[in-house]
């Protein structure tokens, strides 16, 4: 293959229709950026934790700045990287007041003997590794005030609010001329979550997994749901018992949704390169690379393009 193959998803679920556009524009700039970091490193670690760190950056996602609130009205965020070289990877929950919950997570990859770091002891690491502190006022934005006190007058029921109840977690794999994958994807949850929830994404074989002898995922929408099922593991073992990936991911998320319940959505890479899509919500903001033409979508059958 002589280029790399790169996916990024915006989150699953109920999305209004006003929120298509800055998603698309966030999605889009992503890849963009995924790119421009392969071609001046040639790492797709670096490219794929660089589309996430853009989507960190955006508010139009539930990731970083943007992130959803618990019960207490704060944001615990949780992210997970793993490699298919070896698969290595790190994973941090309950991390509050940093900008870039997936480089966090590489660090731990990187610079521990473990895979998982949690809550305070999570944000002493960050110190160490020399993450700077950002303010609650930067991450925390009105749409998911707003989302909380919506939750909170429903009576803790999920309500659809301009950035719904957790929609909008973000991911991104890829694969690179040699092979090598990456699966990279970061969240603050879901709105109303009680404080010191764990939810999928940092959770390997739920929120993502990578075996360069399978291929990559990233998952994204209803977490309790998700880690139940091992969502991450089950379109794993579909490929691996050679379904393509487009089958695999759709097939993995419907059976989920209707064996636990929730619904979900995934972003597939096989070790041949052939991308899935699949989701059994109603939308999922997702976006691709090959050969220098972007596709995108978000809705069911919406298959857009533009070029790079
Ligand atoms: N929108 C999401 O993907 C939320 C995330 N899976 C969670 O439940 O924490």
């Amino acid at each position: 293959m002589n280029e790399p193959v790169i996916v990024v998803h915006g989150g699953a679920g109920d999305i209004p229709d006003s929120r298509d556009q800055p998603k698309f524009n966030g999605i889009l700039a992503a890849i963009r950026k995924a790119h421009t970091v392969y071609k001046n490193t040639s790492s797709i670690t670096d490219a794929c934790q660089a589309a996430v760190e853009c989507m960190e950056d955006d508010e139009a996602f539930n990731a970083g700045r943007g992130s959803v609130l618990n019960l207490k009205g704060e944001i615990e965020m949780e992210a997970l990287i793993m490699e298919g070289k070896d698969m290595k990877a790190g994973s941090v929950t309950g991390v509050k007041n940093i900008a870039h919950p997936i480089a966090l997570a590489r660090k731990v990859m990187e610079n521990t003997p473990h895979v998982f770091l949690m809550g305070s002891s999570a944000n002493e690491f960050a110190s160490k590794m020399g993450f700077e502190t950002v303010s609650d006022d930067y991450l925390m934005t009105i749409h998911a005030k707003t989302a909380l006190n919506n939750f909170l007058k429903s009576g803790g029921q999920p309500v659809t609010t301009e950035i719904g109840q957790g929609v909008g977690t973000v991911g991104a794999i890829g694969m690179d001329t040699n092979g090598h994958m990456v699966s990279c994807t970061s969240t603050g949850g879901i709105t109303g979550k009680m404080a010191g929830r764990v939810g999928d994404t940092p959770v390997p074989g739920a929120g993502g997994y990578c075996d360069n002898n399978i291929g990559t995922i990233s998952t994204t929408g209803h977490g309790d749901s998700i880690m139940r099922y091992c969502l991450a593991q089950k379109i794993m073992n579909r490929m691996e018992n050679g379904e393509v990936p487009e089958i695999a991911a759709q097939k993995g998320c419907d059976s989920m949704s209707a064996r636990v319940g929730g619904s979900a959505g995934a972003i597939v890479i096989s070790k041949k390169g052939e991308v899935g899509i699949g989701f059994s919500s109603s939308k999922m903001a997702w976006a691709f690379l090959k050969d220098g033409i972007i596709h995108y979508g978000i809705k069911k059958g919406q298959y857009l393009t533009v070029a790079l």
